[in-house]
């Protein structure tokens, strides 16, 4: 593994690129350079060698070699110990037919690729309008509008082109085409560019998830979320705990490393001291009640009841579409069937489940047993009863408890005298369903509640801090000093690696900062 920090390259063709003619194709004979012994049909890959330096042998140089369709071999010199990232090109807009689709090209083969499909570079950052034509036929593919950002100002590090073309399918297809022929240059991976921005230090990990995140955004407070994560409200929040438990582990290491030198008396109260406020803080961090998560998912809301109550009525109209089949016939909706739903910018997944009694249908009694689990697995019930009923004795689910229930009669239209407690609606005349999305837009924003400090949004996060949090504790009871000290250095690690963040053995520096040891 190579993991020399990137230097500016001595050379700045590190890529499988003739450096020569400045095209991807050899001079003379016109046809694309291979690596040596690997068949024409199989993605290029390019070896790794060494030179030997004058004395030792050592990674002094690496070069490649390449040979073109007619065997004209050439080596190429890169220039430091980076490895030889491949170039990658993806479609950055959605497939299909569309005004303007966007591909992307990140990589040591970005300017040359510009350089094949529009002979030229252009200003860096500034949108030109190019002729693409075909890096060999010549044949003209279309008229856009080209990007170019030199590494390392740009959003993954790396020389980046941005092609903006015509959205419809031929074109899309005609250009992609063209940069995948090229050599050197591949179809990206799922997130492959963001995960370079990562290596290239352009962005933490949790950026770089909440860049996911807010492509996958669908309500309002999900963007929100997502947007604050990616300004780096969790970095900081990460970090700053990574550097109070580096702090402190300093500390404790100086116990552990000097314990004749003139130390502060109260030190290792302060240790201790610091600890236990860390490790609050954290299990406070823990003790969301999930809100982070839930929004990134959406709050799953169960809707349970007695068979034919109108919950399938009430789900549809909810969702103002029929999703689920509504008949008068009791036991009618026998799987979970799940609707989402946007409520003043929160997320809901909506669950229409089969109706709640005894029965020896074995269908139906499975079906009876997945609507209890999601109720018991729920954010928030949903407990739909028949208005027109006396709840008492016809409802099994009448005694129903739990802290996230919300009951709705339906019917209202068929009762005059209302005497259950709830939300009384009408799924034939549409009465009572502003109040009920009042309710459930109410019940959501105290759940997901955003207006707090930064919340978990994954479990990845959720692991690492607990992780973090159960090493903290067990530091405080840790029966040696050397013991306390590996406690710490685990919760340090731990939440490095939330961002991604590889600790960095600079405890020393702290140490002489914070204590002036020996004066
Ligand atoms: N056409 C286009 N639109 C886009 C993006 C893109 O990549 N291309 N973005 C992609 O997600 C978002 C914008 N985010 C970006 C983030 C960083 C850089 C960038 O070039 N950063 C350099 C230079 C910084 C500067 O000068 O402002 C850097 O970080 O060094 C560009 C876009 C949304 N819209
Ligand atoms: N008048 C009136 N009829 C309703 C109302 N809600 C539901 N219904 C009717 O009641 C019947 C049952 O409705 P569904 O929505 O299928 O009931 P369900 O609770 O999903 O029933 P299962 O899936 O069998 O458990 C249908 O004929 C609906 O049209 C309402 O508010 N008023
Ligand atoms: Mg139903």
């Amino acid at each position: 593994m190579w993991n020399a920090r990137p230097r500016k390259p001595v050379l700045s063709w590190a890529c499988p690129i003739s450096p020569r003619s400045k095209t991807p194709w050899c001079n003379r004979c016109k046809t694309a350079w291979r690596p040596p012994s690997m068949p024409w049909n199989r993605k290029p890959c390019y070896a790794l060698g060494f030179r030997r330096r004058s004395k030792t042998w050592g990674p002094c140089r690496t070069f490649l070699v390449a040979v073109c369709q007619k065997g004209r071999a050439t080596l190429f010199f890169v220039g430091d110990l980076r490895p030889i990232m491949a170039t990658i090109f993806a479609l950055a807009t959605a497939h299909g037919r569309a005004g303007i689709a966007v591909v992307r090209v990140s990589g040591p083969g970005a300017g040359p690729v510009l350089d094949a499909l529009t002979g030229r570079r252009p200003v860096p950052r500034r949108a030109t309008r190019a002729r693409l034509c075909h890096p060999v036929s010549k044949e003209w593919l279309d008229d856009a509008l080209i990007l170019w950002f030199p590494g390392p100002a740009s959003f993954t590090g790396e020389d980046l082109a941005e092609l903006h073309i015509h959205g419809g399918r031929a074109v899309l297809e005609a250009v992609t085409q063209s940069v995948a022929e090229i050599p050197g240059v591949r179809l990206a991976e799922p997130g492959e560019f963001s995960r370079r921005a990562f290596l290239n230090d352009k962005m933490d990990l949790t950026t770089a998830e909440a860049l996911a995140d807010l492509v996958n955004a669908e309500t309002e407070a999900q963007r929100r979320q997502a947007l604050r994560q990616a300004d780096g409200a969790l970095f900081r929040l990460y970090e700053g705990w990574r550097g109070e438990a580096m702090r402190l582990l300093a500390h404790a290491e100086a116990l552990l490393d000097f314990p004749d030198e003139d130390l502060p008396p109260a030190v290792e109260a302060e240790v201790r001291a610091g600890i236990v406020h860390l490790r609050d803080t954290l299990a406070a961090h823990l003790d969301d009640r999930h809100r982070g998560e839930r929004l990134r998912d959406g709050l799953h809301v169960a809707v349970i009841g007695a068979p034919n109550a109108g919950k399938s009525s009430l789900v549809n109209r909810l969702a103002r579409r029929e999703a689920a089949i509504v008949s008068d016939i009791a036991g009618t909706t026998r799987d979970v069937i799940e609707v989402g739903l946007d409520l003043g910018g929160y997320p809901l997944l909506l669950a229409d489940t089969a109706g709640v009694r005894e029965t020896t249908d074995v269908i139906e009694a499975e079906g009876v047993r997945r609507a209890l689990a999601r109720h018991a697995q729920a954010d928030l019930t949903l407990v739909v009863m028949d208005g027109t009923r006396d709840p008492a004795e016809a409802d099994p689910l009448v005694g129903l408890s739990g802290a996230n229930l919300l009951r709705v009669f339906t019917r209202a239209d068929q009762v005059a005298e209302r005497t259950g407690e709830g939300i009384w609606i009408s799924c034939l005349t549409g009465e009572g369903f502003e109040a009920l999305e009042a309710a459930l837009e109410r019940a959501a924003r105290a759940l997901l509640d955003e207006t707090n400090a930064p919340a978990l949004t994954r479990a990845r996060h959720r692991a690492a801090v607990t992780e973090a949090h159960t090493a903290l504790a067990r530091s405080l009871t840790a029966p040696l000093a050397d013991l306390r000290a590996e406690d710490l250095r685990l919760a340090v690690r731990a939440l490095g690696r939330i961002t991604g963040r590889v600790a960095v053995d600079d405890l020393l520096d702290i140490i002489f900062r914070d204590f002036c040891l020996g004066k």
